[in-house]
């Protein structure tokens, strides 16, 4: 639609962009990146025809952009730039109203029905119709932003050039702003080239991205190469670190701050303190660890001080597990956003709690276990009263620095390890009769200091996995013993 050849232009003699050249199909939404004084506002300003080119060329549909007349181009492109000047005293309206001044027709140009209306929906799409009659100089920064992208959209353009469209506004109203432009450009094929400062909003709502580096693109291409963490470091001078975003299939940009080795690190054994009685086994870490558990609350990736195993009553009926985990921490001061909380109806007492180390890595197991629900997994049959008490409940913590990948290698490492446990011990599933793998509703919990030397690999093949394994095993063991020697007495 928009097709850019050869682009080269600034300030004086010194061109700032040189020879660039990219295409912009219809109905996309392309971002513009790059650092302060790369050159985005220039390259903006010369696709506006705000600053003239020194060479190159600019087309429309295949029309070069300077034989299109005055009006012509406005009922066709719409701008938002930060330099928003409105010298008389309009009131919000009036501004909003400039937009249909390309549709407007004859010789006293006046406003017809229709722009009436689109005038009224537009203020109302971006939340300004309260504003109306107000005059423009007297609402704030972010308000005057939603105004001028209403007098844009007014201009019912079939392309949106916008420069840093997000400046000024909160968090609700840059992804309300962002969500508006998505939506035109789904409903009504609108394309939008914009000027974002922010990676991770490039990243969620463009569909191509360009990095601008020194007035010449390093790289063009989809979201996909901001994951290229070299390449970013590249570009940003920061160390940047790039993870999926948990819900949307897109990259998100984390930046990390200089390391400083922190001189007064605890001893492994120093660094946690437990508080075990009837309801409540508590181990609280002085540092956040990093760790990876399908428990209760505090499931998936996180950083946690708070490790609790809460014991439930056998007919307890999880009627909302979270929410009752959430207020028990609460009513024992511990901080549920900080704490990973599992739940078990095994007596605490029977808890292993075991600190060992294996070529010299410090770990601490803690682990309760009923085997009431053993299953063996490899099985097809699925036994669906389950309701007796088991569950093995599983916490390992080491003094490691894990990579994600080293955290499921962990998983793995532990569960080969509980289910060697559970075979050596003879443990059964009722319902099959074979040697169980579990039981249903084991839960798992890897935490790492992450203050020594990073390590992506911690399975069976390392000292990490073989340490998580051996404790792992030695502590199952124990607690499948303590739990059958109490069902046995009762
Ligand atoms: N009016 C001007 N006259 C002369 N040089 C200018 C002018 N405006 C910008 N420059 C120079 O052009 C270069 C690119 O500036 P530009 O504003 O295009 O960068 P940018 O990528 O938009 O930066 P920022 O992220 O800070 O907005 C800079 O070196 C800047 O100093």
């Amino acid at each position: 639609m928009i097709g850019i050849k050869n682009l080269t232009g600034g300030y004086g003699n010194k061109p700032v962009i040189q020879n660039v050249n990219f295409s912009l199909e219809k109905g996309e939404f392309f971002g513009l990146l790059g650092p302060n004084g790369s050159g985005k506002t220039t390259l903006f300003k010369l696709i506006t025809g705000a600053l003239p080119a020194a060479g190159g060329e600019i087309t429309v549909d295949g029309k070069p952009l300077s034989g299109f007349s005055k009006l012509e181009k406005a009922r066709m492109i719409a701008v938002l730039t930060q330099e928003a000047h409105v010298s008389f005293d309009f009131t919000v309206e009036e501004i909003v109203s400039l937009g249909r001044y390309a549709f407007q027709k004859g010789l006293f140009k006046s406003l017809s029905r229709q722009d009436r209306k689109v005038i009224d929906d537009v203020m109302e799409l971006t939340g300004v119709t309260k504003y109306r009659d107000t005059q423009f100089r007297l609402i704030s920064g972010g308000e005057k932003q939603r105004v001028l992208l209403a007098k844009a959209l007014a201009q019912e353009p079939k392309i949106m050039l916008l420069d840093e469209p997000t400046n000024h506004l909160d968090v609700k109203h840059s992804f309300h702003m962002l969500d508006l432009l998505k939506e035109w450009q789904r409903e009504y094929g609108l394309t939008v080239f914009a000027i974002l400062h922010d990676l991770n909003v490039a990243a969620l709502y463009a569909d191509r991205v360009a990095l601008l580096h020194e007035g010449s693109f390093l790289k063009t291409g989809g979201v996909d190469i901001l994951r290229d963490e070299s390449l970013l470091r590249q570009v940003y001078e920061v160390d940047v670190k790039s993870q999926p975003h948990p819900y949307v299939p897109k990259p998100q940009l984390l930046m990390t701050p200089e390391e400083k080795a922190d001189p007064q690190k605890d001893h492994f054994s120093r660094s946690y303190r437990v508080r075990q009685n009837e309801g409540l086994i508590h181990i609280e870490f002085n540092d956040p660890l990093r760790t990876i558990s399908n428990g209760v609350t505090g499931e998936g990736i996180q950083w946690l001080n708070h490790f609790c195993n809460f014991h439930v009553n056998k007919n307890y009926d999880g009627g909302d597990p979270v929410d009752d985990m959430t207020n028990w921490m609460a009513n024992q001061g511990i901080p549920p956003e900080k704490a990973a909380g599992m739940m078990t109806a095994v007596k605490l007492e029977d808890m292993v709690l075991l600190e060992k180390e294996y070529e010299g890595i410090r770990l601490l197991a803690m682990v309760t276990a009923g085997v009431g629900n053993a299953v063996d997994i490899t099985s097809e049959e699925l036994d669906s009263e389950i309701g007796k008490i088991g569950t093995i409940n599983i916490m390992v913590f080491l003094d490691s620095h894990f990579t994600d990948g080293a955290l499921v290698n962990a998983c793995l490492s532990a569960t080969e390890a509980k289910t060697k446990a559970l075979q050596d011990l003879n443990i059964k599933d009722p319902y099959t009769g074979t040697i169980a793998t579990g039981t249903s509703t084991d839960s798992l919990l890897i935490g790492t200091t992450q203050k020594v030397e990073r390590t992506p690999y911690a399975g069976s093949g390392t000292v990490a996995g073989k340490a998580i394994g051996t404790a792992v095993y030695d502590a199952v063991t124990g607690a499948v013993r303590k739990y059958e020697k109490r069902q046995r007495r009762s």
